[in-house]
């Protein structure tokens, strides 16, 4: 049987497969101010029981938002003591933040993030170009990187009649479009400024192409999709069932084919879970209505599931689930020196799972509210036991005592702040 000595554990996991533990860059744990929605506790117990041993929270749907020196004080307050695995902050860039900046990048914020449309929380106000001009002047130079919520919105037809609990009415409302309008102002913004900037949960294939050129031209660029664009396709979202709404949108089965082709030929870098929770009644399942419900779905603890459930049968292999779900992600975070793989020196995080055990997605879901969209579904791929740094903080079922994640600062030197 294969052994795994880690640390002082010797655990007998069979013939299941050791690999490296998982990194999801984009992770909505909303604590402080929103822990109704969803907490550090519930999160990183999930991400644990899904094989992932580092998340890095988004800067949105907490109150206050990471938008200041003082909120990060703030969010590590609240996330003292509470984390599972590993954790790491990105900071938010919004109208006026500007000279947050750097001293956010100094206290060790993994980077930046800023919408382009409307967020879905008054708080964090989406940016204009000249805002992101006065960003990206603070940002030259540092190392850093500005992730973007890439929709922009455009002038559209509205369907006065159309039904709202038809998914193609919320569908229509976000087309292609203003995903590829959007990505037009990043890589503009990018091949200008040479800022390294993320595309966060691609939706549309439409802006492969733009991305391409900017990145053949010199463009510091990367872009993430996520386990429901790849999961799930229009065609099967019934009507009412509002656990399916995010922004950008899930696009139709021909669509998502694109993204799996851009997968496989390097085009996209990696695969996220884009974990948004709210409180049950903000999904409006009692109306169905997909036009006042919140867009964001829950997935955090099903990602590696998920995954090798459509690409064991894409002909993806398992280096190709390492690759796109923590060596990138890792290095998106500049965490690549410590986490994502497993060579001398890095972290011992390490997800032991069952490639071929098949599972069915109920109870034990450890997210707050158990409310997603892959409730009832079977996926392949079951994780067994995960480590962070040598200690075991689940297994099959059971977590460890005491939360043992840590906070990841990654302070930059004085030479990167020019
Ligand atoms: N405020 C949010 O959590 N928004 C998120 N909501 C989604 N994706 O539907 C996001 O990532 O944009
Ligand atoms: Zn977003
Ligand atoms: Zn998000």
């Amino acid at each position: 049987d294969a052994m795994t000595c880690v640390a002082l554990i010797v655990l007998d996991v069979g013939d299941s497969l050791v690999m490296p533990g998982i990194v999801d860059c984009h992770v909505h744990v909303n604590e402080p101010g929103r822990s109704s929605w969803e907490g550090f506790w519930t999160a990183t117990r999930a991400a644990a029981a899904g094989g992932v041993t580092t998340i890095v929270d988004m800067p949105l749907n907490s109150i206050p938002p990471t938008t200041t020196l003082d909120n990060l004080q703030d969010k590590m307050e609240a996330a003292s003591g509470k984390c599972f695995v590993d954790t790491a902050f990105w900071g938010g860039v919004i109208p006026g933040n500007q000279l947050e900046l750097k001293p956010m990048i100094q206290a060790g914020v993994a980077g930046f993030k800023c919408f382009l449309i409307h967020s879905g929380v008054e708080e964090f106000p989406h940016v204009t170009d000249k805002d992101l001009h006065t960003a990206m002047e603070q940002l030259q130079g540092t190392g850093s990187v500005l992730l973007f919520h890439a929709e922009r919105d455009v002038p559209l037809l509205s369907e006065e009649d159309a039904d709202p609990k038809d998914y193609s009415t919320f569908l229509n409302s976000r087309p292609d479009v203003m995903e590829l309008e959007a990505i037009r102002t990043v890589t503009d913004l990018c091949l200008h400024y040479q800022v390294r900037c993320h595309i966060v949960h691609l939706s549309s294939a439409q802006p492969l192409e733009l991305i391409q050129a900017a990145r053949q031209a010199g463009a510091p660029l990367t872009v993430e999709t996520t386990h429901h664009y790849l999961s799930l396709s229009a065609e099967h979202i019934p009507a009412g069932a509002t656990q399916f709404k995010c922004c950008p949108p899930i696009r139709g089965a021909a669509n998502q084919e694109k993204l799996w082709s851009a997968l496989k030929d390097g085009h996209i870098d990696m695969v996220v879970s884009d974990h948004s929770p709210c409180t049950p009644d903000l999904k409006r399942l009692d109306t169905g209505d997909f036009t006042q419900a919140w867009g964001g779905i829950s997935s955090l603890q099903f990602g590696l599931s998920l995954f090798w459930t459509s690409a064991s049968k894409r002909g993806f292999t398992l280096p190709d689930v390492a690759r796109f779900l923590c060596q990138s992600t890792a290095r998106l975070c500049r965490l690549d020196n410590q986490k994502g793989s497993l060579v001398p020196g890095h972290d011992a995080d390490l997800v032991i799972w069952d490639p071929e055990k098949e599972f069915e997605v109920k109870a034990s879901i450890h997210h707050k509210h158990k409310l997603t969209p892959y409730m009832g579904l079977r996926l392949r791929g079951e994780v067994c036991a995960t480590i962070v740094r040598g200690r075991l903080v689940y297994k099959r079922g059971s977590f460890s005592p005491l939360p043992l994640g840590k906070h990841l600062l990654l302070p930059q030197g004085k030479e990167s702040l020019t």
